[in-house]
């Protein structure tokens, strides 16, 4: 099983640290979503580990060895960086033939790649005729050639239109399932909640957060709890007498912050007060995130000062 290794992962460009002494690993068997602000240094990370640019300092392998040392290396390591790296007057087949061909890969691998990102149907065709979600796909493809245990895709999402979004998922589930390391930078939360098991933070180019994507978000929002009554003053009286401050909404919903499910219908039970709805709010990872990252967003829109 391989793992990325960031060891204090450091590179400057003129002086300024685009990736400030990273140290993470990247395990097998599960999706790390890599989120950030923009700016924050995820594809500069992505680049290094592909030996792309030179660290300034510190190291990033791939299972234990840098990449440039890797023998074959897309058998290794597969990856989608930028979704115009095909030339524009090839068709897409002739572009996985011919990275096939100089990465020494069996070519039947071309045709399942083109049907497993469904585009076997359209990969005669010029690669400037794609739209931008089939250039992910392709790059996606391009990527998968060599069955490789480790895939990095930066924004993968970028273009996909909601099929190819759901298709995406069930992808990034499977390859995580096969005990592959995939690493996913994305800008989308719901997106990235619905197929990352573990997240990695970066905000200015530090590791902000290395953590499972539940605890993420437990750890940064409160529990809370919706109802809906028909009998708004007694709802409200049990919620204070229970030393609950709840909010009512404009649609005639109440929140109930820092509150279980559990406790709110037991005491609303009790006081016979009719309940139309009760729920556990589920924190979001873009709360989540948004919490974690206000203090290091690089081009965040601040209020004037007057
Ligand atoms: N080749 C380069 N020369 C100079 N500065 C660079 C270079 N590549 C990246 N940077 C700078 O490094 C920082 C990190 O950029 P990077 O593209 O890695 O961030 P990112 O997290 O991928 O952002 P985004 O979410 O916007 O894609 C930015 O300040 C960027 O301007």
């Amino acid at each position: 099983m391989t793992s990325i290794d960031l060891h204090a992962l450091t590179k400057e460009y003129g002086g300024r640290r685009a990736v400030d002494d990273l140290t993470v690993t990247v395990r097998p068997g599960r999706v790390t979503g890599f989120l950030g602000p923009n700016g924050a240094g995820k594809s500069t990370t992505m680049r290094l580990v592909l030996g792309l640019d030179r660290p300034t300092s510190g190291t990033a392998t791939v299972g234990g060895r840098p990449y440039a040392a890797l023998g074959a290396p897309l058998r290794h390591v597969g990856a989608l960086l930028d979704a115009h790296a095909a030339h524009p007057s090839r068709t897409a087949r002739d572009h996985l033939r011919i990275l096939a061909l100089g990465n020494r890969l069996d070519a039947r691998r071309v045709d399942e790649v083109l049907a497993e990102t469904g585009i076997a149907a359209v990969a005669h065709r010029r690669v400037k005729t794609y739209s931008l979600g089939m250039r992910q796909r392709l790059g996606i493809a391009a990527a998968l050639l060599g069955d490789p245990e480790v895939v990095m895709l930066d924004e993968p999402s970028n273009g996909l239109d909601p099929e190819g979004i759901v298709w995406l998922r069930g992808l990034l589930r499977r390859l995580a399932a096969e005990g592959r390391t995939v690493l996913v930078s994305s800008h989308l939360m719901n997106e990235t909640a619905s197929f990352a098991d573990h997240l990695v933070v970066l905000g200015r180019g530090r590791l902000l957060a290395d953590t499972p994507m539940r605890e993420f978000i437990h750890a940064r929002v409160r529990p809370r709890v919706r109802v809906r009554t028909t009998d708004a003053a007694a709802l409200g009286g049990v919620l204070a007498r229970h030393g609950h401050e709840a909010v009512r909404h404009e649609d005639g919903h109440w929140s109930v912050d820092d509150a279980r499910v559990d406790d709110i219908g037991r005491a609303l039970s009790a006081a016979g007060v009719p309940v139309l709805e009760l729920a556990a709010e589920e924190g979001t990872l873009e709360q989540a995130y948004l919490d974690l990252t206000a203090a290091a967003t690089e081009f965040a829109t601040r209020p004037q000062e007057v």
